[in-house]
């Protein structure tokens, strides 16, 4: 399959809607004939389990296998052991195990870049990765930025970190000059948004203020809402438990301006490569 494009849901602060934002931004791709793959990169697993793998921690096979098999160096089945949801997605799932991946790394050759090997070997096959990243920038969230073509950041408007977003620009920026030149931030998602109260705008004002002119802010926000927290229990999308709700709705809102990125970058490759 041409042109995988592998994207980051990354923000280090914790509960700013990374995990939700994957599953329903990647099942709004499927359901646009998009194939996808949803990739855990978090040891608490919240993916997995938001997708119906409850008992995560019996799962043979996940992202911790594959990224030993790759560390020693054996050629598994890079398949094996990737499941399928019922709503058209694939999943790498994860669970605890892969807290200890964070030190085993830090003393493997290659260490930033053992996803990355391990993507490729499963990315003609999907059209597009999402990756969903832990609260930190430890080193696998390293490895699945040094893996991705772009990071969606989405952030929180109660919480908006000045400091945080300084720092995950800099550790972006660190990964564009050191291992991963090609890395862009595709934008950055006003998520959990209150929409009570005027905090959303003015986050939304100071993020424009800060960072507009060189980073998109989507014009999707998603809608703090009970249905879209509730649905992390049902192991299926807001688009099949409420499809209705304004959560839903924005998530389609969002999905397309993800497409219409990918429809841009394809329109400059080919007239590249006129
Ligand atoms: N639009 C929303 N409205 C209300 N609650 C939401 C919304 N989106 C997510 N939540 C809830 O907020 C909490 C944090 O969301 P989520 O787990 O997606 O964030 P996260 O960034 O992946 O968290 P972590 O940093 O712990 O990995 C969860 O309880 C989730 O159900």
């Amino acid at each position: 399959m041409p042109n995988c494009k592998t994207i980051a849901i990354c923000n280090q602060k914790g509960g700013t809607g990374k995990t939700t934002t994957t599953v329903n931004l990647g099942i709004g791709l499927a359901k646009q004939g998009k194939k996808v793959l949803l990739v855990d990169a978090d040891p608490q697993g919240d993916l997995t389990t938001c997708l119906g793998w409850k008992d995560n921690d019996s799962l043979p096979t996940t992202i911790t296998t594959k990224l030993s098999e790759i560390m020693r160096e054996e050629n598994g089945n890079p398949h094996f052991g990737i499941l399928h949801h019922e709503e058209n997605v694939d999943l790498l799932p994860a669970n605890l195990e892969l807290s200890a991946m964070e030190m085993m790394l830090v003393t493997t050759m290659s260490r930033e870049t053992v996803l990355r090997t391990y993507l490729n070997k499963v990315k003609n096959d999907y059209e597009y990765i999402l990756i969903d990243c832990m609260p930190s920038l430890g080193m696998v969230t390293l490895n699945a930025l040094a893996a991705a073509d772009s990071v969606i950041i989405p952030v929180q408007a109660q919480y908006l970190p000045a400091k945080g977003m300084t720092q995950l620009m800099q550790t972006i920026g660190k990964v564009k000059q050191h291992i991963n030149p090609n890395l862009k931030i595709d934008g950055i998602l006003l998520n959990i948004v209150d929409n009570r109260t005027n905090l959303a705008k003015s986050t939304a004002d100071a993020l424009r203020k800060n960072y507009g002119s060189v980073i998109k802010i989507y014009h999707s926000a998603i809608p703090m809402a009970v249905k879209a927290a509730e649905v992390a229990s049902k192991g299926v999308s807001i688009y099949k438990y409420e499809p209705n709700s304004p959560a839903a709705k924005a998530y389609a809102e969002l999905t397309k301006e993800v497409l219409a990125d990918g429809r841009k970058k394809e329109r400059l490759h080919s007239a590249d490569a006129r």
